[in-house]
């Protein structure tokens, strides 16, 4: 398997270098240059295996002859091996309603999902090829600790993980901020999580910088992080469809930086039978009203109860743009420069039309959001975490599965809000807030980073 840019400007690389790649070279996000497709034998051959075993038949024609399979099988099984539930992401009923639960990893999100396996994969690829990997990444508060919880203490391996100042979660903070490990550092930015994700693009494009200091990505523009998420729209549909494909299941997806509902935008490519994906968004709606007007404009961003999602520039927009339009790099450029320099871009009318056939969309209130998670824990006794309300709310009366992508415990003030009480704590989130922690505070400017991991790293070289 090949993966070349969005923007068009690489020679096709193998599946080790996409990864330690992250951001294409040419400023672009690496994709697969041909979509495995899956028949109804295969899907029916699927519909019985456990998480573990449909992730190696998942991902084993994405890594292609760059893992030996025995290896491979090695990595996911010990991957999902830190999960305490044996499904890994089971689905449970809550009333009428099928959620999927994607938080029973070390972090409580579902980030973990594809974190665990990254970290490992970084460690697989560094021990076997050699050279080291200084991650840089931008969160709004999952990404970071199941980041950091993926790569601590593991050699070769650094990383600098930046977070919104003020904008996260305390209990994300702190799952952060408590990793004392040597080669975990936490920054703090003056500023949004889109400031925070422009700053680590701009070291990623800026190629000696990036070179000299061998940086890796773990956010959702490193392909990895897609391949990884895919896995539970596959399981899902085989636990609701029990293997017959014509079966097709809906997914709601509360969405942020569009990487989670592009995952399963691309097992529906492949031939999953999956049927709407729901856009779910706070009020942060600019996918949303992608969705309905076509137009791509980038606004204020706004604080709202699920600070996960509070993002305005949506990394993976620019991968679902590349198969809008026929994999023309040419065209995504250009699209992506009008972006650059006017704040907005439109697609054609015909474009418009198939992106309204390929996703619903829905913004949700914090009124509403609120409403959502006292409303399911009225019925059901079920706590819903703010995100995952969104998702639930935008799903409205079908019978779309939802995406449960983080432990409610974790936005303890929303869900004071909305019933009154706390969610219990999870084991994984308990003891966090008596911890100890380092974090450095910065501005929000690139230079400024690459001055302090140039200083840390010349420290600890
Ligand atoms: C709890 C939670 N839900 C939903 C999202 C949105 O996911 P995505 O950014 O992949 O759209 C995030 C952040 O990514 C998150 O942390
Ligand atoms: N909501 C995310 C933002 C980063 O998204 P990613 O999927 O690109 O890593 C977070 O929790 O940090």
């Amino acid at each position: 398997m090949q993966y070349s840019s969005t923007r068009g400007g690489i020679a096709p690389v193998g599946f080790a270098e996409a990864v330690l790649m992250g951001l294409a070279s040419d400023g672009g996000l690496l994709v697969p240059t041909q979509l495995p497709r899956v028949d109804a034998a295969t899907l029916r051959d699927w519909s019985g295996l456990r998480f573990e075993d449909l992730a190696l038949e998942v991902m084993a024609p994405f890594v292609g002859g760059d893992i030996p399979r025995d290896e491979l099988r090695t990595l996911i099984d010990d991957s999902y091996a830190t999960f305490t539930h044996p499904e890994v992401t089971p689905i449970v009923g809550v009333g009428d309603r099928r959620i999927l639960e994607l938080f029973h990893g070390p972090t409580a999100a579902f980030k973990d999902v594809a974190l665990q396996f990254l970290g490992n994969l970084f460690e697989y690829l560094l021990a076997r090829d050699g050279g080291e990997l200084n991650i840089c990444g931008a969160t709004s508060g999952d990404t970071g600790s199941a980041a950091i919880y993926g790569v601590r203490g593991k050699a070769r391996i650094s990383i600098f993980m930046l977070h919104p100042k003020g904008r996260i979660s305390p209990i994300q903070e702190r799952q952060m901020t408590s990793v004392l490990d040597a080669n975990v550092h936490n920054i703090a930015v003056r500023g949004s999580f889109d400031d925070a994700q422009r700053i680590v693009k701009e070291l990623f494009n800026d190629l000696p910088f990036k070179s000299e200091f061998s940086l890796g990505a773990v956010n959702s523009i490193n392909w990895a992080r897609i391949l990884a998420q895919m896995v539970y729209y596959v399981f899902a549909w085989a636990r609701c469809s029990g293997g017959d494909p014509e079966h097709r299941v809906s997914f709601a997806v509360p969405t942020g930086n569009f990487g989670d509902v592009f995952a399963g935008y691309l097992a529906k490519r492949m031939g999953v039978p999956i049927d709407r994906l729901i856009i779910a968004t706070n009020r942060n709606d600019i996918l949303t009203r992608f969705v309905d007007t076509g137009v791509y404009a980038v606004g204020e961003v706004f604080q709202t109860l699920s600070p996960a999602m509070d993002i305005q520039i949506a990394s993976n927009f620019e991968r679902y743009l590349y198969f809008l339009h026929d994999e023309d790099a040419g065209r995504v450029r250009a699209l992506l420069e009008t972006l650059q320099t006017t704040g907005r871009l439109e697609v054609e009318t015909a474009h418009h039309e198939r992106a309204r056939a390929d996703f619903d969309a829905v913004a949700v209130s914090d009124a509403e959001t609120l409403e959502q998670i006292r409303q399911t824990y009225a019925a059901s006794g079920y706590i819903l975490c703010p995100h995952t309300a969104v998702g639930v709310k935008a799903a409205g009366s079908g019978d779309a599965i939802c995406l449960a992508t983080a432990h409610p415990a974790k936005f303890n003030e929303a869900i004071r809000l909305a019933i009154g009480c706390d969610a219990p704590l999870p084991p994984v989130l308990q003891g966090l807030m008596d911890l100890p922690t380092r974090c450095l505070e910065l501005d929000a400017g690139a230079d400024t980073l690459k001055a302090h991991i140039r200083e840390t790293l010349r420290d600890t070289r």
